[in-house]
């Protein structure tokens, strides 16, 4: 869990920064907010073994296919008008958006566990692993079918136990320490000021460097 901002000791390594998994696994849950499905906002997060993302998607409408044409639905009764006919899923799309030359021995953190469908590309490409969040779907014989076919293709998957089950974006914390900041040194030596002169702009701060040199003008270059 966090601490309060006011309670943080600013000198101090923080404790309580997001391990990978939860990291991993709430980046996949921030990807899933952009899913337009109704019922079901499903994510994939593909990381590499150094720990590095390479790949996000989430369920939604193919390119060029407009998410307020075609159907949301999953009760009609024809199945041209649901949308399990047109829908990518997550896994499929966080494959095809890898920003990496393969996604072979990549851990897939995904909020659902894969159909068969999504099991197929997952075993075709080379991920290794997967951590899913949840397994709702797992009586349905599509995830049986997957799970017999990622087990025939030696790929591990387990359940992922969060250590925080709720993780807040604040767009206002990084506003936090304003008060918290050190004062900056009365003593400035004259190499931070050639520094600062560099950095910005020229008159001013070149009349207070000529100032620091007593009278003593740095030679023109
Ligand atoms: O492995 C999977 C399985 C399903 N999805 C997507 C496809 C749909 O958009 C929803 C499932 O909808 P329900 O209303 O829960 O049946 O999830 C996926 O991305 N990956």
């Amino acid at each position: 869990m966090e601490s309060p901002a006011n309670t943080r000791d600013i000198n101090r390594k923080r404790e309580d920064y997001l391990e990978w998994p939860d990291y991993f696994m709430a980046t996949a849950f921030l990807a899933a907010k952009r899913s337009k499905d109704p019922c079901s906002q499903v994510s994939a997060c593909i990381v590499n073994e150094d720990n590095v993302i390479v790949g996000i998607g989430y369920n939604g409408m193919p390119k060029k296919c407009s998410d307020d044409e075609f159907p949301w639905f999953k009760g009609s009764k024809s199945d041209l008008d649901n949308k399990y006919l047109y829908v990518c899923h997550a896994e499929l799309n966080a494959i095809l958006n890898k920003n990496s030359v393969d996604v072979r021995n990549c851990t897939m953190f995904v909020g659902l566990f894969p159909c068969n469908e999504c099991a197929k590309v997952i075993i075709q490409s080379g991920v290794k692993q997967i951590i899913y969040m949840s397994d709702k779907h797992g009586m349905k014989q599509s995830t049986i079918a997957s799970k017999r076919m990622l087990d025939a293709a030696g790929i591990k998957y387990k359940q992922f136990a969060p250590k925080n089950r709720k993780i807040i974006i604040d767009f206002d914390e990084i506003n936090w320490n304003d008060q918290n900041q050190l004062p900056t040194s009365p003593v400035m030596d004259n190499t931070a000021k050639l520094e600062k002169m560099s950095l910005s702009n020229g008159l001013r701060t070149r009349l207070d460097l000529e100032h620091s040199f007593n009278g003593h003008k740095p030679q023109e270059s």
